[in-house]
């Protein structure tokens, strides 16, 4: 499990380590393990040092290898998600019949019916929303392809719950009712048509209801938690909203029959990319969420730096800061160098989609990619990490904005929920900017601005020398080749 930055909190913290749940009061009964959690079924022997993010924090902190309470709460879904898996597909390592014939069979099942049009629809969706994700599953068998829409569809509706135009309205009562409503779907109830596309892929499927439910939590967080005071929180948090998804995917994606690696491994390494993606979504947005009030950063390390909360709503870019955020790049690295031992050992068709959200995260124009890996880069190189806390600031935007439309996913019974003010307040401001747009109907394209100029900085080395078009083929040749390398090797 993605664990490095923990292991060097803990190094920190050494009365805390030990996998105690050392920190656990009431006042964060999130981080407790719910019962869920801790009395997973048939859980398969745990094998020893079969963690491999602790194995790359060793480098960091080689005194300390040691779980947290959140990371051992997470393992556990972990192994128990693996666990199905191997139970499913006792013989997946075996030789499959054809790819054609596969690919025959599915078209057949879904491709025609309210199943496939409740497919297509997810299809849509992913198209809308996330178009070279959507580019990427092109490649996958029709059957995984539609699962993986489908999932997405039901992250996205999720998310948007806290995140989208309704976001004030939302009650934990509307998202014990969403919980409800996914419960019902896995039981084969399904509530409408994105409903029932994902019921049916979790029938074909042996994914587990524990990283849904999780995501559900994450959500919850964000209605009522603004401040985390130490990694083991942040870590859980990103779990909850991100490293679920790994964990929701891979038993779609499959792993590649001639892979040597543990199914755990696999999943452990699609933990730490959804991980290794919200840390770097948060350590971008640090200034638009200081402006809501929130701040994603563990507040313990923030004191260590000498720095307070009053400096990140200031927006004062220091020499502490500066060396603190480098902190959490180098962190949020750990989980992609995590992450991209896994990708291999996806099973072969899968891996594309998989590559693009590991080397891309903006996309400025439809032909060009910027490695998030290079979001990263960037943040640490362009003026010495003053981004996060001014970029917002100055009107940068993210072309991740592209493609969205005034549609919302969610049905107005959903959202029509009353609220209180508190809960209202809190709710979670992130894209908002996006929503608001969306609220006005308008349709949002590339938008032209000085965040491109970003990307000059974001590549090692950066011929900055060249004429544009060399530019241009160099940041072309960078991202894909980063692709293709990692979606073939192995
Ligand atoms: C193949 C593939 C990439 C599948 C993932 C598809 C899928 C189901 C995506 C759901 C994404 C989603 C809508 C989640 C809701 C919560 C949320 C918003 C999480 C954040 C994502 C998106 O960031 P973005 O900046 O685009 O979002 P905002 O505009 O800020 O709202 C997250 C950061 C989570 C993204 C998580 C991943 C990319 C993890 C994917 C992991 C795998 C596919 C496993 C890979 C396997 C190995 C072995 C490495």
């Amino acid at each position: 499990m993605a664990a490095g930055s923990s292991a060097v909190w803990a190094a920190q913290h050494p009365a805390c380590s030990g996998g105690k749940f050392h920190h656990l009061s009431p006042s964060h009964s999130h981080c407790r393990p719910r019962r869920a959690l801790q009395t997973p079924p048939a859980l398969p022997a745990r094998r020893s040092g079969a963690s491999p993010p602790r194995a790359s924090l060793a480098a960091a902190a080689p005194a300390v290898a040691v779980r947290t309470a959140s990371e051992e709460a997470v393992y556990e879904v972990v192994l128990r998600q693996a666990a199905l898996v191997e139970a499913a597909t006792p013989q997946r390592r075996r030789t499959r019949q054809p790819r054609w014939a596969e690919e025959e069979e599915e078209e057949r099942v879904l491709g025609w019916g309210l199943l496939g049009d409740a497919y297509d629809r997810c299809g849509e969706v992913c198209a809308e929303y996330a178009k070279t994700f959507y580019l990427g599953t092109q490649l996958m068998t029709p059957e995984r392809r539609k699962a993986v829409w489908a999932i997405y569809v039901w992250c996205r509706r999720t998310d948007e719950l806290v995140d989208g135009p309704n976001a004030s309205y939302i009650t934990p009562t509307a998202l014990d009712r969403w919980e409800k409503r996914l419960e019902d779907l896995f039981e084969g109830r399904p509530y409408d048509m994105y409903d029932a596309a994902l019921s049916d892929t979790v029938s074909k499927f042996p994914v587990d209801i524990q990283p849904f439910k999780d995501m559900v939590q994450g959500m919850r967080l964000d209605l009522w938690k603004s401040r985390y005071m130490t990694f083991d929180e942040l870590y859980l948090y990103c779990y909850y909203v991100a490293g679920t998804v790994g964990l929701m995917t891979v038993p779609v994606m499959g792993i590649a029959p001639d892979s040597k690696a543990s199914t755990e491994s696999v999943y452990n390494a699609a933990l730490a990319l959804g991980i290794a993606n919200q840390l770097t979504n948060i350590l971008r947005d640090v200034g638009e969420d200081a402006r809501r009030g929130r701040i994603y950063l563990p507040l313990d390390e923030l004191a260590q730096a000498g720095l307070t909360e009053e400096d990140i709503f200031r927006g004062k870019v220091t020499g502490k800061w500066r060396r603190f955020m480098k902190g959490q790049i180098q962190r949020a690295r750990l989980f992609f160098d995590e992450a991209e031992k896994g990708v291999t050992h996806l099973d072969s068709a899968s891996r594309w989609p998989v590559c693009e959200s590991l080397a891309t995260k903006y996309n400025f124009s439809p032909l060009v990619f910027v490695p998030t890996r290079n979001l990263i880069n960037f943040i640490t190189g362009s003026e010495l990490l003053t981004y996060p806390l001014f970029g917002q600031f100055l009107g940068f935007r993210c072309s991740r904005l592209c493609g969205c439309t005034g549609r919302s996913l969610m049905p107005l019974r959903q959202t029509t929920t009353t609220t209180s003010p508190s809960v209202r307040t809190s709710a979670r401001p992130r894209s908002c900017c996006r929503y608001r747009l969306h609220m006005q109907g308008l349709r949002l394209h590339h938008e032209p601005s000085v965040d491109h100029i970003f990307f000059f900085f974001s590549f090692p080395n950066p011929p900055c020398f060249a004429p544009p078009f060399l530019f241009f083929l160099y940041i072309i040749s960078f991202s894909c080749l980063h692709g293709i390398s990692l979606a073939c090797s192995g």
